[in-house]
């Protein structure tokens, strides 16, 4: 098992479009795959190991090199800025980050409260248009804070919208178009080249075809 290659699977609302991938690109995954609390689960027929881990850790994982590849969102990938290189974009879990606030919030106060669970994003983005603001770390519930008066707006994922419009918050800004991409290591990537191409081309072939 010396060439075993391992993928980080993000855990949560991507890992189900990521196996139905795999699984059409042909790479026999088990029923256990799906339906397990086992975080490690090893694929001896296609000499694999998959790892499951937190949607936002798996570019730690690849760039430390205790997993070859990895499937994450362009999300983490801009806010986490691992040393990792992009293979495919697969085109799944398609959302957007956005800036979103109450109707008639002001932009022109300094120091502004933005909210947000990306803090290196939202301050790139901010400083990119010359506004000052202090960003807020948040680990989930983000509407939440202008609705509360913790931020005046917010920095976060927009997928149907659903969840802006049932909080009365309106969209103000589009900060870019997300969706999961295949990542790898570097050191693996010169190391076990021809493998790790063949799974980018059977992995691009179905994406091709969505
Ligand atoms: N509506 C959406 N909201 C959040 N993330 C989405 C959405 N649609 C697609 N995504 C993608 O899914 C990833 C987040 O997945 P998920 O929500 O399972 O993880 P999480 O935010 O870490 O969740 P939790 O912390 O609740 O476990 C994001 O990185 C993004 O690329
Ligand atoms: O546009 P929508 O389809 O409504 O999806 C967007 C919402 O989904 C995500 O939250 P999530 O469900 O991951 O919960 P969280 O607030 O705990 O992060 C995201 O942070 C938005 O709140």
């Amino acid at each position: 098992m010396s060439d075993v290659l391992t993928i980080a699977m993000p855990k949560g609302r991507i890992f189900e479009e990521a196996a139905e991938l795999l699984r059409k690109a042909n790479f026999q995954l088990p029923p256990e795959f799906d339906d397990s609390r086992k975080l490690i689960i090893d694929i001896p027929e296609e000499n694999m190991r998959f790892i499951l881990a937190k949607p936002m850790d798996v570019t730690t994982y690849v760039e430390y090199g205790v997993a070859d590849l990895g499937i994450a969102g362009k999300d983490v990938m801009l806010e986490e800025e691992r040393d990792v290189y992009e293979l495919l974009d697969l085109k799944i879990s398609k959302c957007y980050l956005a800036i979103a606030g109450l109707p008639n919030t002001s932009t022109s106060r300094v120091a502004q409260k933005v909210a947000t669970k990306y803090p290196n994003i939202a301050s790139t983005y901010f400083r990119e248009q010359g506004e000052q603001v202090e960003i807020i770390k948040l680990n989930g519930s983000i509407e939440l804070a202008p609705l509360i008066g913790l931020a005046d707006r917010i920095v976060d994922i927009v997928s149907t919208g659903r969840t802006l419009k049932e909080n009365g918050l309106v969209e103000m800004g589009h900060i870019g178009d997300i969706t999961s991409r295949l990542i790898v290591n570097p050191v693996s990537y010169r190391l076990k080249d021809e493998r790790i191409d063949d799974i980018v081309n059977r992995l691009a072939e179905v994406v091709d075809q969505l």
